[in-house]
């Protein structure tokens, strides 16, 4: 299956080359595939923030990038390069706050600073760790794609429709995607009769980015609003919701895209089988369990203003853009150490206890 997969591999959203950071501007998709060059670690810090680029791992993935431009800057300006460097700590860490692949991959980036041995040059030394950070998320989606697409045969050996959720692909990670992966792999194994997407307002993750992805693979999808997914589950015979993550708890609580915690009550009350799936970087075993994760608010604009045009009356916004789901409510979580059906705290830690395959 896994030369299937990579053979599969298609869209890219993140490239490291000539020394720059290259980004496909997600704000601008589908419509426009516009590339911007980040050359600082500010300039990562933003893009982050403005979400040229999202999804848990590829911010992980920018960020640690974003550093090695700040160190190529810092030694450039010469003086003491690990003390100037935490101010581009502190702005990639202060870009979003959700997402734990962020701080799990400025935190693996100082850990391997803090190994370096005399004489090495830490450019490269910390150019070498991001590549390695992207190349293992690549290798984790591939892996993540076998174990989803054998769970989803065990319990249904032909074709179903399963529903998704924003956008958990090729644009939120580095390579073959998380939850979106396991339904390419499930599409290329013969499993997918359809696959709904929900728009995932109001970003509309789901409608720009997941329906691009899967149409430009000819992957059967059809786009529905957020609020037809309980009507969809009820009358489609939908088998699985499978979602990403952007953190996932000691006790498998899960912080995911606003909208997934209804789904996961929804699909509970309509016997439909809940997946998650997720690269151990985005578990936080730091927090025991959901109550105390980040939940990031964006601005009201997101909401009241489409392209800059505004459509909606003159009121105060909530934009919460994600929530959590707790354990209960979920069948599985796949990660690339292996599945955890039914998660609780002491099959996390066993979970985390497990060698990384990458
Ligand atoms: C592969 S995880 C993607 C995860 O990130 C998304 O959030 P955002 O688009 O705001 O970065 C969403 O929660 C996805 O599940």
């Amino acid at each position: 299956m896994r030369e299937r997969l990579l053979a599969a591999e298609k869209v890219k959203s993140i490239e490291w080359r000539d020394g720059g950071l290259h980004l496909l501007d997600q704000r601008k998709l589908p419509m426009q595939e516009c590339w911007l060059v980040c050359d600082s670690a500010v300039a990562v810090a933003d893009a982050i923030r403005q979400m040229v680029v999202r999804g848990a791992p590829a911010i992980g993935i920018s960020a640690a990038y974003g550093l090695v431009l700040g160190l190529k800057a810092r030694l450039a300006a010469g003086g003491d390069w690990r003390e100037a460097l935490e101010a581009d700590f502190q702005s990639l860490a202060d870009s979003r706050p959700t997402a734990v692949n962020l701080f799990w991959a400025l935190n693996r980036m100082r850990e391997r600073l803090g190994r370096l041995k005399p004489g090495e040059d830490p450019l490269a030394v910390l150019e070498a760790e991001a590549i390695a950070i992207h190349d293992s998320d690549r290798e984790a989606n591939l892996t993540m794609a076998q174990f989803g697409v054998e769970l989803i045969r065990k319990h249904k050996a032909s074709p179903q429709n399963l529903l998704t959720h924003c956008n958990t692909g090729a644009l939120a990670t580095g390579g073959f995607g998380t939850a979106l992966g396991v339904i390419r792999a499930a599409h290329l194994e013969g499993l997918v009769e359809l696959v709904h997407a929900d728009e995932t307002r109001p970003w509309l993750q789901g409608s720009r980015l997941t329906a691009w992805e899967l149409a430009g693979e000819g992957v059967p999808v059809s786009l529905n609003t957020d609020s037809a997914a309980a009507h969809l589950m009820k009358t489609k015979a939908i088998t699985w919701v499978i979602v990403g993550a952007d953190r996932i708890t000691a006790n498998g609580d899960v912080a995911n895209k606003i909208g997934t915690y209804q789904l996961a009550v929804t699909a509970m009350h309509h016997g439909v089988r809940f997946m998650v799936v997720a690269p151990s970087s985005t578990i936080d075993m730091g927090l025991e369990n959901g109550d105390d994760i980040p939940i990031e608010e964006r601005a009201g604009q997101e909401l009241l203003e489409f392209n800059g045009q505004r459509f909606a009356a003159e009121v105060e916004v909530f934009n919460p853009v994600f929530d959590v789901t707790p354990a209960d409510l979920i069948d599985a979580i796949v990660t690339e150490k292996g599945v955890v059906e039914r998660p609780n705290a002491e099959k996390m830690t066993e979970l985390m206890s497990r060698k990384r395959l990458h």
